[in-house]
């Protein structure tokens, strides 16, 4: 039986908990209120839902599951090319908009709940103002200068020679290859040989089935929710490796990576005399741990390297395994393209017993170049928009100013696919590269300004390898039936979720 004291008290809990939740309604409706009609942003078009709170775009990326980068397409054509996408947040979709925000005079702070969503806020690509990036990628430059990744191609050759190896096995066996993992297995072992000097060797594994990518794959979609509700992501992420491997199985094979990623940068912050035992010089960590390479004369902290390792294995692994897959299904379903490429690759490369030809002069072969263009314009790198914050006293976007705090971005897909720009855009045309020079101007996959990317040269350095020697070396058909497209949802990276193109791959003879 409860006493009337037991009564009382419950029924002030009960009034107190309403009276939170009325002042928490008022707060919000007051709020939205102020957003649509009073805020600074008031004037410009957009879903009033967009404009009142930010769970529209929570709503639209994790209840809904739509790509918000194919939203978009659909709320500019309804409110034209500059839309409010959020209480304070800018999209547009003009091309000319891309050189206005990343350019290099702009050095303009990222938005700190979508950078911050990655956990990898002290590192080059998370750090949020361009000082302390700028600080960062000055040490790692070293790296990934033209001329050091000219100077370690062998070290990308290693790894593309492994995967013409593995092609080979494929082959024996009467298998085709899966793209999506192939070339992804082998942009993450350069990664993992070339920065930490230790190779996970994902081109290893039957069939291309890497626990690694698969786990890297499996995370892209929880990302988008990270970027919405940081208390999922700190539960996510801290959640100690035993107990994770077993809420999220898919993952298991980046929990096993952390893992070793940290044992390592542990053993070397406690013992920097083990750098000596790298199979290489060229890693980052003998960059990261000179204090000589620092102002302030520190090196980062062991968490610090952690998160660099973890943004360059980010960075560098999909964004490059996606456009060689993507490149190379399109090079298979118009052959014609692909005889192009190989008629330019066997005049350079006459005879497979020859010494291949360096870096240097795939450089210099038209079509190949094109192909690796056409094939970064139609993947596109990172595909939504990379928000940024217009600074103190406000900018012009496109003739439009925008008041400062603002967030604004625009997404590399509304350049690559703009039809004045790009005629036919959805068409696989690498000529398009060599009858107009001024196009490089819109190739904006590495992004433009200071936070451009970091690893672009030797993003080139494996595209040019791994196009040039994969197609010398191989006749390949795709495996039928194959997919007509490869659809994608924007989770930053695209993230393709339909069925997987695979080809037969029939060494040449020579
Ligand atoms: C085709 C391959 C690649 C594409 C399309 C690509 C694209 C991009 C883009 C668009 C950005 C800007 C991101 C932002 O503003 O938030 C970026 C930044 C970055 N990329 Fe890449 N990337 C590629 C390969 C690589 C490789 C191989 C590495 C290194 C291993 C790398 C390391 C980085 C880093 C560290 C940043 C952060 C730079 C900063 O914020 O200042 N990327 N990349």
């Amino acid at each position: 039986m409860f006493s009337p004291l037991d009564w009382n008290a419950k029924q002030a809990v009960g009034a107190l908990l309403l009276g939170a939740l009325v002042v928490w309604i008022v707060y919000n409706v007051q709020q939205a209120v102020y957003n649509v009609f009073f805020h600074p942003l008031a004037r410009f078009p957009g879903p009033r839902a967009a404009a009142a709170t930010k769970l529209w775009k929570a709503y639209i990326e994790c209840i809904k599951q739509e790509s918000f980068c194919h939203k978009l397409e659909k709320v500019h054509a309804q409110y034209g090319d500059v839309v409010r996408v959020g209480p304070d947040e800018l999209h547009f979709a003009n091309p000319q908009a891309y050189h206005d925000i990343y350019n290099s005079k702009n050095k303009w702070d990222k938005e700190w709940f979508l950078y911050h969503s990655f956990n990898e806020d002290r590192s080059s690509f998370g750090f949020v103002t361009y000082a302390e990036a700028k600080e960062r990628k000055d040490v790692l430059s070293r790296t990934f200068s033209p001329k050091a990744i000219e100077q370690s191609q062998g070290l990308v050759i290693e790894k593309v020679d492994a995967l013409c190896a593995a092609f080979e096995r494929q082959a024996k066996a009467n298998k085709p290859s899966d793209l999506f993992y192939a070339f992804r297995c082998m942009s993450m072992d350069v990664i993992t040989y070339l920065c930490f000097g230790a190779s996970v060797d994902a081109i290893e594994a039957p069939d291309f089935e890497a626990p690694i990518i698969e786990a890297m794959d499996a995370s892209m979609p929880v990302f988008v929710r990270f970027k919405h509700a940081e208390w999922y992501k700190n539960m996510i992420m801290n959640c100690p490796p035993n107990i994770s491997r077993i809420v999220s199985p898919q993952t298991a094979g980046l929990v096993d990576l952390q893992q070793i990623l940290k044992k390592q940068i542990g053993n070397l912050t406690e013992n920097p005399e083990n750098l000596a035992h790298l199979p290489h010089q060229m890693t980052i960590y003998h960059r990261l741990l000179d204090k000589e390479a620092y102002r302030s004369n520190t090196v980062p902290s062991p968490g610090s390297l952690y998160e660099e390792a973890q943004a360059l294995m980010f960075g560098g692994g999909d964004t490059t395994g996606n456009t060689l897959m993507l490149g190379t299904f399109h090079l298979l379903k118009q052959p014609e393209t692909m005889a192009k490429l190989k008629a330019e690759l066997k005049e350079a490369w006459p005879k497979l017993s020859d010494a291949p030809p360096e870096l240097r002069e795939l450089e210099r072969l038209p079509y190949l170049n094109a192909v690796a263009k056409e094939a970064l314009r139609m993947s596109s790198g990172v595909i939504s928009g990379l928000l940024r914050v217009v600074p103190a006293g406000g900018a012009k976007i496109c003739e439009t100013f925008v008041p400062e705090g603002t967030i604004v971005s625009i997404g590399s897909t509304f350049v690559h696919f703009n039809p004045e720009i790009f005629p036919n855009p959805h068409e696989w045309r690498p000529e398009r590269w060599l009858e107009n020079p001024d196009l490089d101007d819109w190739l904006v996959t590495f992004s433009r300004g200071p936070r451009m990317c970091l690893g672009i040269n030797l993003a080139w350095a494996e595209l040019r390898l791994c196009f040039a020697y994969v197609f010398r070396k191989f006749d390949m058909k795709l495996e039928e039936p194959a997919p007509k497209e490869l659809p994608f949802r924007e989770t930053f990276l695209p993230y393709y979720y339909g069925q997987h193109a695979k080809a037969f791959m029939t060494p040449v003879a020579a």
